[in-house]
Protein backbone atom coordinates (compact mmCIF):
# COMPACT_ATOMS: atom_id res chain seq x y z
CA UNK A 1 0.00 0.00 0.00
CA UNK A 2 1.12 3.58 -0.80
CA UNK A 3 1.10 5.95 1.39
CA UNK A 4 0.62 10.21 1.61
CA UNK A 5 1.76 10.43 5.16
CA UNK A 6 3.48 8.14 7.38
CA UNK A 7 4.96 9.42 11.02
CA UNK A 8 6.86 8.09 13.36
CA UNK A 9 7.45 8.91 17.11
CA UNK A 10 6.33 12.58 16.15
CA UNK A 11 7.27 14.80 19.22
CA UNK A 12 6.98 18.71 19.44
CA UNK A 13 8.45 20.36 22.76
CA UNK A 14 7.75 24.21 23.54
CA UNK A 15 9.87 24.88 26.15
CA UNK A 16 9.29 21.92 29.12
CA UNK A 17 5.67 21.62 27.50
CA UNK A 18 4.86 18.59 24.95
CA UNK A 19 2.50 19.84 22.78
CA UNK A 20 2.79 16.61 20.78
CA UNK A 21 3.83 13.57 22.51
CA UNK A 22 5.59 10.69 19.94
CA UNK A 23 2.37 10.23 17.81
CA UNK A 24 2.42 7.76 14.56
CA UNK A 25 -0.25 7.01 12.09
CA UNK A 26 -0.07 6.10 7.92
CA UNK A 27 -3.01 7.86 5.88
CA UNK A 28 -3.11 5.77 2.35
CA UNK A 29 -2.97 7.72 -0.79
CA UNK A 30 -6.80 8.66 -2.20
CA UNK A 31 -8.12 8.16 1.38
CA UNK A 32 -10.05 10.91 3.69
CA UNK A 33 -8.14 11.13 7.42
CA UNK A 34 -10.30 12.63 9.88
CA UNK A 35 -7.83 14.20 12.46
CA UNK A 36 -10.08 14.67 15.66
CA UNK A 37 -9.58 15.64 19.38
CA UNK A 38 -10.74 18.50 21.67
CA UNK A 39 -9.08 22.71 21.30
CA UNK A 40 -5.39 22.14 22.46
CA UNK A 41 -4.96 18.47 22.28
CA UNK A 42 -2.15 19.10 19.56
CA UNK A 43 -3.83 18.98 15.80
CA UNK A 44 -2.68 22.36 14.67
CA UNK A 45 0.96 21.50 15.72
CA UNK A 46 0.86 17.95 14.11
CA UNK A 47 -0.23 19.27 10.95
CA UNK A 48 2.47 22.72 10.84
CA UNK A 49 5.08 19.96 11.24
CA UNK A 50 3.57 17.73 8.49
CA UNK A 51 3.46 21.33 6.20
CA UNK A 52 7.14 21.86 6.65
CA UNK A 53 6.60 24.48 8.93
CA UNK A 54 7.15 23.61 12.22
CA UNK A 55 10.31 21.43 12.81
CA UNK A 56 9.50 18.26 15.19
CA UNK A 57 11.71 18.25 18.09
CA UNK A 58 12.11 14.76 17.60
CA UNK A 59 10.51 11.86 15.31
CA UNK A 60 10.51 11.24 11.91
CA UNK A 61 8.39 11.30 8.86
CA UNK A 62 6.77 11.47 5.40
CA UNK A 63 4.73 13.39 3.22
CA UNK A 64 4.05 12.56 -0.32
CA UNK A 65 6.89 10.45 -0.19
CA UNK A 66 9.44 13.12 1.05
CA UNK A 67 11.10 13.61 4.39
CA UNK A 68 9.57 16.18 6.73
CA UNK A 69 12.98 17.33 8.41
CA UNK A 70 14.71 17.36 4.60
CA UNK A 71 12.13 18.46 2.05
CA UNK A 72 10.41 20.58 4.14
CA UNK A 73 10.27 23.24 1.12
CA UNK A 74 9.29 21.21 -1.55
CA UNK A 75 6.40 19.58 0.65
CA UNK A 76 4.83 23.07 1.12
CA UNK A 77 5.04 23.19 -2.46
CA UNK A 78 3.21 19.96 -2.94
CA UNK A 79 0.48 20.63 -0.97
CA UNK A 80 -3.01 22.40 -0.80
CA UNK A 81 -3.85 23.57 2.86
CA UNK A 82 -6.83 25.50 3.89
CA UNK A 83 -7.65 27.25 7.33
CA UNK A 84 -10.87 28.67 8.77
CA UNK A 85 -8.71 32.01 8.19
CA UNK A 86 -7.75 31.93 4.73
CA UNK A 87 -6.46 35.22 3.33
CA UNK A 88 -8.98 35.90 0.29
CA UNK A 89 -9.29 39.48 -1.06
CA UNK A 90 -12.38 40.53 -0.05
CA UNK A 91 -12.49 43.33 -2.74
CA UNK A 92 -12.02 41.17 -5.40
CA UNK A 93 -14.53 38.88 -7.57
CA UNK A 94 -14.28 34.58 -7.57
CA UNK A 95 -12.43 34.73 -10.67
CA UNK A 96 -9.78 37.48 -9.20
CA UNK A 97 -9.08 35.99 -6.44
CA UNK A 98 -8.62 32.54 -8.39
CA UNK A 99 -6.28 34.38 -11.05
CA UNK A 100 -4.43 35.99 -8.18
CA UNK A 101 -3.46 32.63 -6.56
CA UNK A 102 -2.80 31.08 -9.93
CA UNK A 103 -0.02 34.06 -9.90
CA UNK A 104 1.24 33.32 -6.82
CA UNK A 105 1.76 29.62 -7.74
CA UNK A 106 3.24 30.33 -10.77
CA UNK A 107 0.61 28.45 -12.97
CA UNK A 108 1.36 29.10 -16.73
CA UNK A 109 -0.86 31.54 -18.55
CA UNK A 110 -1.44 28.93 -21.23
CA UNK A 111 -3.02 26.40 -18.51
CA UNK A 112 -4.70 29.03 -16.33
CA UNK A 113 -7.98 29.28 -17.91
CA UNK A 114 -8.88 25.66 -18.69
CA UNK A 115 -7.67 25.30 -14.82
CA UNK A 116 -10.12 28.12 -13.42
CA UNK A 117 -12.75 26.06 -15.51
CA UNK A 118 -11.75 23.35 -13.70
CA UNK A 119 -12.02 24.73 -10.16
CA UNK A 120 -15.32 26.34 -10.73
CA UNK A 121 -16.79 22.92 -11.39
CA UNK A 122 -14.71 20.84 -8.82
CA UNK A 123 -15.59 23.78 -6.31
CA UNK A 124 -19.05 24.16 -7.01
CA UNK A 125 -19.12 28.01 -8.01
CA UNK A 126 -20.32 28.12 -11.29
CA UNK A 127 -22.41 30.76 -12.18
CA UNK A 128 -21.03 33.44 -9.54
CA UNK A 129 -17.73 34.12 -10.77
CA UNK A 130 -17.62 37.79 -11.15
CA UNK A 131 -19.41 37.83 -7.69
CA UNK A 132 -17.17 39.73 -4.85
CA UNK A 133 -16.15 37.80 -2.37
CA UNK A 134 -17.19 40.50 0.24
CA UNK A 135 -20.16 39.71 0.00
CA UNK A 136 -20.79 35.83 -0.46
CA UNK A 137 -22.04 34.03 2.88
CA UNK A 138 -19.03 31.81 4.68
CA UNK A 139 -20.27 28.53 2.85
CA UNK A 140 -19.56 30.43 -0.51
CA UNK A 141 -16.39 31.61 0.63
CA UNK A 142 -14.98 28.12 2.13
CA UNK A 143 -15.61 27.09 -1.39
CA UNK A 144 -13.64 29.58 -2.80
CA UNK A 145 -10.35 29.47 -0.57
CA UNK A 146 -10.82 25.32 -1.28
CA UNK A 147 -10.77 26.36 -4.86
CA UNK A 148 -7.50 28.14 -4.27
CA UNK A 149 -5.87 25.64 -2.21
CA UNK A 150 -6.38 23.46 -5.36
CA UNK A 151 -5.23 25.76 -8.29
CA UNK A 152 -2.02 23.83 -8.28
CA UNK A 153 -3.04 20.22 -8.21
CA UNK A 154 -1.83 19.08 -4.54
CA UNK A 155 -1.65 15.23 -4.03
CA UNK A 156 -2.12 15.65 -0.72
CA UNK A 157 -5.36 18.44 0.85
CA UNK A 158 -4.51 19.59 4.28
CA UNK A 159 -8.13 21.00 5.88
CA UNK A 160 -7.87 22.74 9.33
CA UNK A 161 -11.44 22.92 10.28
CA UNK A 162 -12.52 24.18 6.90
CA UNK A 163 -16.78 24.23 8.02
CA UNK A 164 -15.86 25.94 11.35
CA UNK A 165 -19.03 28.39 11.69
CA UNK A 166 -20.49 27.15 8.09
CA UNK A 167 -23.90 26.43 7.56
CA UNK A 168 -25.64 22.99 7.45
CA UNK A 169 -26.00 22.87 4.10
CA UNK A 170 -23.06 24.56 3.07
CA UNK A 171 -21.49 22.14 5.08
CA UNK A 172 -22.92 19.13 2.89
CA UNK A 173 -21.82 20.98 -0.42
CA UNK A 174 -18.50 21.44 0.93
CA UNK A 175 -18.66 17.53 1.90
CA UNK A 176 -20.03 16.62 -1.54
CA UNK A 177 -16.73 18.56 -3.00
CA UNK A 178 -14.13 16.36 -0.57
CA UNK A 179 -15.42 13.35 -1.05
CA UNK A 180 -15.18 14.17 -5.37
CA UNK A 181 -11.87 15.05 -4.25
CA UNK A 182 -11.10 11.55 -3.18
CA UNK A 183 -12.53 9.98 -5.56
CA UNK A 184 -9.92 11.80 -7.69
CA UNK A 185 -6.92 10.18 -6.31
CA UNK A 186 -5.98 13.19 -3.66
CA UNK A 187 -5.61 12.18 -0.26
CA UNK A 188 -7.05 14.32 2.68
CA UNK A 189 -6.40 15.17 5.93
CA UNK A 190 -9.40 16.89 7.76
CA UNK A 191 -9.69 18.40 11.42
CA UNK A 192 -13.26 18.74 12.10
CA UNK A 193 -15.46 19.05 15.17
CA UNK A 194 -18.57 17.76 13.62
CA UNK A 195 -19.16 13.97 14.29
CA UNK A 196 -21.37 14.05 11.06
CA UNK A 197 -18.17 14.92 9.51
CA UNK A 198 -15.73 12.57 11.09
CA UNK A 199 -18.41 9.69 10.71
CA UNK A 200 -17.81 10.30 6.63
CA UNK A 201 -14.09 9.89 6.85
CA UNK A 202 -12.22 6.59 5.85
CA UNK A 203 -9.87 6.80 8.83
CA UNK A 204 -9.94 8.79 11.71
CA UNK A 205 -7.31 9.47 14.47
CA UNK A 206 -8.10 10.64 18.02
CA UNK A 207 -5.78 13.23 19.03
CA UNK A 208 -5.66 13.77 23.16
CA UNK A 209 -2.92 15.84 25.32
CA UNK A 210 -0.93 15.37 22.31
CA UNK A 211 -0.88 11.26 22.20
CA UNK A 212 -2.92 9.38 19.31
CA UNK A 213 -5.90 7.53 21.57
CA UNK A 214 -7.39 5.88 18.64
CA UNK A 215 -6.45 5.08 15.26
CA UNK A 216 -9.14 3.22 12.84
CA UNK A 217 -12.04 3.32 10.46
CA UNK A 218 -15.22 4.46 12.10
CA UNK A 219 -16.68 0.66 12.15
CA UNK A 220 -13.33 -0.57 13.61
CA UNK A 221 -13.37 2.26 16.36
CA UNK A 222 -17.37 1.43 16.77
CA UNK A 223 -16.84 -1.94 17.55
CA UNK A 224 -13.47 -2.14 19.25
CA UNK A 225 -15.61 0.20 21.84
CA UNK A 226 -19.35 -1.56 21.29
CA UNK A 227 -20.52 2.10 20.45
CA UNK A 228 -22.66 3.39 17.76
CA UNK A 229 -21.72 6.91 18.97
CA UNK A 230 -18.28 8.51 17.90
CA UNK A 231 -18.97 11.33 20.17
CA UNK A 232 -19.75 8.97 22.83
CA UNK A 233 -16.37 7.10 22.49
CA UNK A 234 -14.18 10.27 22.43
CA UNK A 235 -16.23 11.39 25.41
CA UNK A 236 -15.26 8.34 27.26
CA UNK A 237 -11.99 8.54 26.79
CA UNK A 238 -11.54 12.29 27.54
CA UNK A 239 -12.87 11.31 30.88
CA UNK A 240 -10.61 7.86 31.23
CA UNK A 241 -7.85 9.94 30.96
CA UNK A 242 -8.29 13.08 32.66
CA UNK A 243 -10.52 12.15 35.46
CA UNK A 244 -12.56 14.90 34.27
CA UNK A 245 -16.47 13.86 33.77
CA UNK A 246 -17.94 16.26 30.90
CA UNK A 247 -21.54 14.71 31.07
CA UNK A 248 -21.39 15.42 34.62
CA UNK A 249 -20.24 18.26 34.03
CA UNK A 250 -23.00 19.52 31.66
CA UNK A 251 -25.71 17.77 34.19
CA UNK A 252 -24.28 20.34 37.08
CA UNK A 253 -24.40 23.08 34.86
CA UNK A 254 -27.87 22.48 34.04
CA UNK A 255 -28.64 21.36 37.86
CA UNK A 256 -26.94 24.89 38.75
CA UNK A 257 -29.18 26.95 36.09
CA UNK A 258 -32.27 25.47 37.09
N1 LIG B 1 4.25 28.18 19.57
C1 LIG B 1 3.76 27.67 20.71
N2 LIG B 1 4.34 27.91 21.89
C2 LIG B 1 3.86 27.36 23.04
N3 LIG B 1 2.78 26.56 23.08
C3 LIG B 1 2.15 26.29 21.94
C4 LIG B 1 2.61 26.83 20.68
N4 LIG B 1 1.77 26.35 19.70
C5 LIG B 1 0.85 25.59 20.32
N5 LIG B 1 1.08 25.54 21.64
C6 LIG B 1 0.30 24.81 22.65
O1 LIG B 1 0.25 23.44 22.25
C7 LIG B 1 -1.01 22.87 22.57
C8 LIG B 1 -1.61 22.25 21.34
O2 LIG B 1 -2.02 23.29 20.47
P1 LIG B 1 -2.66 23.03 19.03
O3 LIG B 1 -2.91 24.37 18.42
O4 LIG B 1 -1.79 22.09 18.30
O5 LIG B 1 -4.02 22.32 19.42
P2 LIG B 1 -5.29 22.00 18.51
O6 LIG B 1 -5.64 20.58 18.79
O7 LIG B 1 -5.02 22.37 17.11
O8 LIG B 1 -6.40 22.95 19.12
P3 LIG B 1 -7.63 23.73 18.37
O9 LIG B 1 -8.70 22.68 18.11
O10 LIG B 1 -8.02 24.72 19.42
O11 LIG B 1 -7.08 24.36 17.15
C9 LIG B 1 -1.85 24.00 23.17
O12 LIG B 1 -1.80 23.90 24.58
C10 LIG B 1 -1.17 25.25 22.70
O13 LIG B 1 -1.35 26.31 23.61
Amino acid sequence: MEFAIEIQDLKKQFGDFVAVDGISFSIPKGKIFGFLGPNGSGKSTTIRMLCGVLRPTSGKGTVLGLDILQDAERIKQNIGYMSQKFGLYEDLTILENLQFFAAIYGIPKKQLSHRIDEILDLCALRGRENAIVGILSGGWKQRVALGCSLLHRPALLILDEPTAGVDPVSRRVFWEVIHTLSQEGITILVTTHYMDEAESCDLLGFIYRGKIITLGTVKEIMEENDSKSIEDIFISYVEKISDIKVRGSFKDMKDHME
